[in-house]
């Protein structure tokens, strides 16, 4: 595996300082050097460097839009770079506004992709249904092609263009949907596998169905987006928005083990490690170390050795 790094270090998509030290956290823990350890070739691309946007005035709800729309459009090119060089790109977070831009400069080098978003939430508020005004609530609303006829004209959002199709989207993890998400989540007629179906089915038969659903006509690059709330606060508890229910550390290494047989792993976020949010040194801990062992995960680790 060609492994290529960007930190994105950003935490203006929502209210909680202290997420845009996710990015060196999981470096400190030791990424590159067990990633190289399990033989992957990797450049660190470092991080992004985000000039401070003054007067970024609400728009409607939405907080801090101008810092979020160019932050994003910084990543995009990255990301796109990143591609071009021939590697699998790694997203390291900040907030999840990021999938904005990591998954546009995906989309800009591979066209048709598969997003497979691992997350408590949906994030796929527009500007007019999000309940916060928090950008990382709402990123996959600016990316759908269904949804493009919802969202307004937002200062330094104009460069984004949608890219992905709603039937090329599964969710696993959902636990804390808002009404509107969910009614959009049904009238787009999205893939979800919620904790329920986790629970009921057992992760091996969620993706074995996320697979399905994905290479259901044609095979693409897959973007996985991993939000570490996905995971049981029992497990990430050093996160912005925890949710009770979620995955078990197992599940979440499974479904990095898996996507990483598929062969198509094309780009992986990992974002919402906040280590303020942490009320001990092993609570954040244990959120790093789990953001590092399901990138491993992603990229050849398998637990039999
Ligand atoms: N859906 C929420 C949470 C978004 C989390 C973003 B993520 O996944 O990147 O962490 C709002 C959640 N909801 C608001 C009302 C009270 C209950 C929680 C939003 O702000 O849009
Ligand atoms: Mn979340
Ligand atoms: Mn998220
Ligand atoms: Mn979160």
């Amino acid at each position: 595996h060609c492994v290529g790094i960007i930190g994105a270090p950003f935490s203006k998509g929502q209210q909680r300082d202290g997420v845009q030290r996710g990015a060196d956290l999981i470096r400190a823990a030791g990424l590159v050097q067990k990633l190289k350890g399990q033989g992957c070739v990797v450049k660190d691309y470092g991080n992004l460097t985000f000039e401070d946007i003054p007067n970024d005035e609400p728009v409607g709800r939405l907080k801090t839009p101008r810092a979020v729309g160019r932050a994003n459009e910084l990543l995009a090119g990255a990301v796109q770079k990143i591609k071009s060089d021939g590697n699998t790109c790694v997203m390291l977070g900040g907030d999840h506004s990021l999938a904005i831009g990591s998954i546009s400069g995906h989309a800009a080098s591979r066209h048709e992709l598969s997003v497979l978003w691992v997350d408590a939430h949906a994030d796929i508020n527009t500007p007019l249904t999000t309940p916060t005004g928090n950008i990382h609530g709402q990123p996959l609303s600016y990316l759908i092609h269904e949804l493009h006829s919802k969202i307004p004209i937002i200062p330094n959002f104009s460069w984004i263009k949608p890219c992905v199709a709603a039937k090329d989207i599964v969710y696993i993890g959902l636990r804390d949907v808002d009404p509107e998400e969910h009614y959009i989540l049904k009238h787009l007629g999205i893939k979800t596998f919620s904790m329920t179906e986790v629970d009921r089915l057992g992760i091996a038969k969620v993706m074995e169905q996320t697979c399905d659903h994905m290479f259901s006509k044609v095979k693409k690059p897959i973007h996985l987006s991993f939000d570490i709330d996905a995971l049981d606060p029992s497990v990430s508890p050093a996160t912005g928005t925890p949710a009770a229910g979620g995955l078990t550390y197992r599940e979440g290494i499974y479904i990095t083990e898996h996507i990483c047989q598929t062969g198509l792993l094309s780009a992986v976020d990992m974002v919402e490690v906040n280590p303020k949010q942490g009320k001990t040194e092993e609570e954040i801990k244990s959120t790093v170390n789990a953001a590092v062992d399901l990138l491993l995960g992603c990229f050849g680790r398998v637990r039999e050795g």
